[in-house]
C-alpha cells in the first residue's frame, strides 16, 4: 500500500474503503484492476492457484488460495477466462451469497449459446452474479488512458449487489452504466467485440459506388482516349476523376438517407397502419441514416476542397492561357454570353448553398447540438433542411450538366451516363416526396402515424 499512497489524491475516494475486495486470477487484468483499486484506497486480496509463486501482484495485496481468499471478502472479481470457470464448482459453498463479478470477454460475437455471466450464475446459483468491467482494458487501467472508455456497463439480477459494484466503479473515477438484469449480459459481452457496427453498411455502400464510378471514369476518360487516340490523359486520375466521383457519390448517399423514410411512408400508406413491422432490411437502413449522411457530408467536403484547387492546377492554367493565346493569334474575341454567365454562376451558387445546408445538417446531428433542441425542432432541421439540401445539390448537378451540354465547349459522350447515375436516385426520392406531401396523402399519413387508423388493415 505504501507506494500507492501517492496516487490516492487522483481518485475520488480519500479514505481507504473498509470492504476487502477479492480478485481471483493474478493475470494481466487481475493485476491491473487490483493496482487501480489499491490506488483508490480499497483493500485488495487475491485468490490464486499458486499463492506462493505470485510475485507480480501489486504491492499491498496479499495472495491466498481461492477458498481462503473467498472467505475473507464479500465481493469477488473473477479475472479468469470463462473456459477455466470449472474450478469454481468445488467452491460453491464458500461462494454462497457472495457478489461474483464477471469481467470476462469472448473472442467472437455470440461465441457461446449463453453469456459468460449467465453461465457463471448457473454454475454458482447461490452467488449474486454481476457483469462489469469487461469494456475496460487492462492496458487502459494501467496506463490511465481511459479517455475513450470511461464507461463501465454493469448488469445483474440482484439490485444491491449491482449497486455495490457500481459504487466501486465510481470510486475508480469511471462511469457505471446500469444495463439492467443479467439478460443484458450477452449484449454487454458483445459490445467490446463490435467494430463500428452502425458504420458498416454506409461504408460498404459508399465504397461500392466509389469504386464503380471511379472505374467508369478511368475507363472512359483515361483508357478510351489512350486506346483510340493514343492520348495520355492519366493525369486526370489525381484530381479531375476524384472530383467527379465525390459529388456523384455524395449526392447518391444523401438521397439514400431520405429514401428509407419514403419507402416507410409508402408502406404505411399501403398497409394503412403503423402497427406492423417494417422488413428487416428497412429497419437496418433507417438505423444507419445518420452515418450515411455523415459519409455523404465528408464526400461533399472533399468535392469542395478539390474544386477550390482548380485555379492552381497546371492543366487548368495551361488550358486558359491557351484559350487566350488562340484568340490573340486568330485575332478573334469570343463574345460575352450573358446566359452562359448566368448558368455558370447559378450552379456555383447552388453548390455553395447546398454545401452550407449540408454542413448545417452535419452540425445539428452532433449530440451536443441535438440535445439542445427538442424533438420537433430536430425533425424540422433534419427533414426540411435535409430535403432543401437534396433539392439544392440535385439542382447544382442538373445545372452543371446543362452548362456542360448546352453551352460547354467540351461536351463529352461519356458524361450523360454519369449524370444519369448521379441524378436517378435523388430524382426518385424527390418525386416520391412530392407525391407523398400531396395534402390528402399527407393527412392520411399523419393519421396513420398518430395511431388513429390502428385497426383498419393490420
Ligand atoms: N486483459 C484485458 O485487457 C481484459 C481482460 N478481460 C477478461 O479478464 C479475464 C482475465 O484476462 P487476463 O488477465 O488478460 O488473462 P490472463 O491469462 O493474463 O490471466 C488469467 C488468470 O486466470 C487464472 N487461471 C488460468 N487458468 C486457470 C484455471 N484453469 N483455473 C483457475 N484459474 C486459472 C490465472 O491466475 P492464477 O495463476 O493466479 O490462478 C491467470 O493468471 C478474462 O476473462 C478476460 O476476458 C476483460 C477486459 C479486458
Ligand atoms: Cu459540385
Amino acid at each position: 500500500m505504501d507506494n500507492s499512497q501517492n496516487f490516492i489524491p487522483l481518485c475520488t475516494m480519500e479514505n481507504k474503503k473498509s470492504d476487502t475486495i477479492c480478485i481471483f486470477g493474478t493475470g494481466d487484468f487481475g493485476r491491473s484492476l487490483g493496482c487501480k483499486l489499491l490506488q483508490c484506497g480499497h483493500s485488495v486480496i487475491y485468490g490464486s492457484r499458486n499463492p506462493q509463486s505470485s510475485s507480480l501482484t501489486p504491492k499491498g495485496a496479499e495472495v491466498f488460495s481461492h477458498s481462503e481468499a473467498a472467505q475473507r471478502a464479500s465481493i469477488i472479481i473473477l479475472a479468469i477466462h470463462r473456459e477455466n470457470y470449472d474450478f469454481l464448482k468445488q467452491y460453491t459453498e464458500v461462494l454462497n451469497g457472495k457478489v461474483l463479478v464477471d469481467v470476462s470477454n469472448n473472442l467472437k460475437i455470440n461465441q457461446y449459446p449463453e453469456s459468460n455471466a449467465e453461465y457463471l450464475a448457473r454454475m454458482v446459483p447461490e452467488a449474486k452474479v454481476v457483469k462489469a468491467f469487461n469494456t475496460i482494458s487492462a492496458w487502459a487501467l494501467q496506463s490511465g488512458a481511459l479517455d475513450a472508455s470511461r464507461q463501465v456497463f454493469v448488469c445483474g439480477d440482484e439490485i444491491y449487489a449491482k449497486q455495490s459494484v457500481m459504487d466501486i466503479v465510481r470510486t475508480l473515477g469511471l462511469t457505471p452504466l446500469d444495463q439492467g438484469t443479467l439478460l443484458a449480459s450477452n449484449e454487454v459481452e458483445n459490445y467490446p467485440l463490435q467494430l463500428f457496427p452502425m458504420w458498416r453498411i454506409p461504408i460498404f455502400i459508399c465504397s461500392g459506388f466509389t469504386i464503380l464510378i471511379f472505374l467508369y471514369c478511368v475507363l472512359t476518360e483515361v483508357l478510351y482516349p489512350c486506346v483510340t487516340l493514343k492520348e495520355d490523359a492519366s493525369y486526370l486520375i489525381a484530381i479531375s476523376i476524384p472530383n467527379r466521383v465525390f459529388p456523384i457519390v455524395s449526392l447518391i448517399l444523401l438521397a439514400l438517407v431520405y429514401l428509407p423514410g419514403i419507402i416507410a411512408a409508402v408502406l404505411q400508406l399501403y398497409r394503412g397502419t403503423k402497427y406492423s413491422r417494417f422488413p428487416d432490411w428497412l429497419d437496418k437502413w433507417m438505423l444507419c441514416r445518420k452515418q450515411l449522411g455523415l459519409v455523404a457530408l465528408a464526400y461533399a467536403f472533399l468535392h469542395a476542397i478539390y474544386t477550390l484547387v482548380m485555379p492552381i492546377r497546371y492543366y487548368v492554367r495551361w488550358w486558359s492561357n491557351n484559350y487566350i493565346i488562340t484568340q490573340i493569334k486568330t485575332n478573334n474575341t469570343y463574345e460575352f454570353l450573358n446566359h452562359y454567365a448566368w448558368l455558370s454562376d447559378s450552379y456555383v451558387a447552388l453548390g455553395i448553398l447546398g454545401f452550407f445546408f449540408y454542413v448545417l445538417l452535419g452540425i445539428t446531428s452532433l449530440p451536443s447540438v441535438s440535445n439542445a433542441v427538442n424533438w420537433r425542432e430536430f425533425r424540422f432541421v433534419q427533414s426540411k433542411l435535409g430535403y432543401l439540401t437534396l433539392v439544392l445539390c440535385t439542382a447544382h448537378t442538373l445545372v452543371y450538366g446543362g452548362d456542360r451540354f448546352i453551352y460547354g465547349t467540351y461536351y463529352k459522350w461519356y458524361l450523360p451516363p454519369a449524370f444519369v447515375v448521379a441524378l436517378i436516385i435523388p430524382c426518385i426520392v424527390l418525386s416520391l416526396k412530392l407525391i407523398i406531401i400531396v395534402p390528402c396523402l399527407d393527412k392520411r399519413i399523419t393519421k396513420i402515424r398518430q395511431g388513429w387508423e390502428r385497426n383498419s388493415k393490420s
